[in-house]
């Protein structure tokens, strides 16, 4: 799984038990949000520790903020003979793992904190995953090195009126989208997703047009 936000909290208890590794883009609390309850129903359960992968400031910033025994308990220590809720594991951006199969990479994206990017390719499909992000020549690179990809996901936030606020927060807006996607090579379908609820509409309409599926 990519990311624990709310929707991770709506799985029932043994959809839950069945995810063992979560792949973390950054530590914004909309993609993490239902880590903390999702890993204290993980106790007991057999498979542990789950895995949860992400950049080196991005785990501290779980372990400074949530997962400090204060807020949260910190499930990297095991309690009497139960086996350790959870193993935190440390990404580098550009350094490519392999995992059941897939080839996960995960790349920096321009956010207001650290993020990354997933690019997962296994034998029949390349998915890329840019997560919270705003436009950047970087960006560009990376799509067109990754490329040829099946499907890109990626977000636009904010309306073009609310450019500098985009700009400020560090997300995507129809043009920044728009620009971006005509600069790279190579790609079969996108996904448009994470659009702000309160602009929700106004974005629907505006990208109804495009060559992109809505999420
Ligand atoms: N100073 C601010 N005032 C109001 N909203 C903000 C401010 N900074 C960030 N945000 C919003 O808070 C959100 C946090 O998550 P996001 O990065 O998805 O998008 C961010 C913006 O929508």
């Amino acid at each position: 799984m990519i990311d624990a936000g709310t929707g991770l909290a709506t799985l029932s208890l043994s959809e839950m038990h069945r995810i063992r590794h979560i792949f973390l883009t950054h530590a914004h609390m909309d993609h993490i949000a239902a880590l903390p309850t999702f890993l204290s129903n993980q106790f007991e359960q057999p498979n542990l520790p789950v895995k949860v992968y992400g950049l080196a400031e991005t785990l501290q910033r779980l372990k400074r903020n949530i997962f400090n025994d204060e807020i949260w308990p910190d499930f990297t220590k095991a309690i009497g003979s139960a086996t350790a809720v959870v193993e935190l594991v440390e990404l580098k951006a550009g350094e490519r793992i392999e995992h059941e199969g897939m080839l996960i990479e995960p790349f920096a994206v321009q956010h207001k904190i650290p993020t990354v990017g997933y690019s997962v390719r296994s034998e029949h499909l390349h998915y890329v995953f840019c997560a919270d992000c705003t436009e950047s020549a970087q960006l560009v690179t990376d799509l067109n090195r990754l490329a040829p990809i099946d499907v890109l996901m990626i977000e636009c936030a904010f309306p073009d009126r609310l450019t500098e606020v985009a700009e400020k927060t560090q997300h995507m807006t129809p043009a920044m989208l728009q620009r971006t996607l005509l600069q790279v090579q190579d790609i079969k379908h996108v996904w448009v997703t994470h659009l702000k609820p309160s602009y929700e509409s106004e974005l629907r309409q505006t990208l109804s047009d495009g060559p992109w599926t809505i999420l």
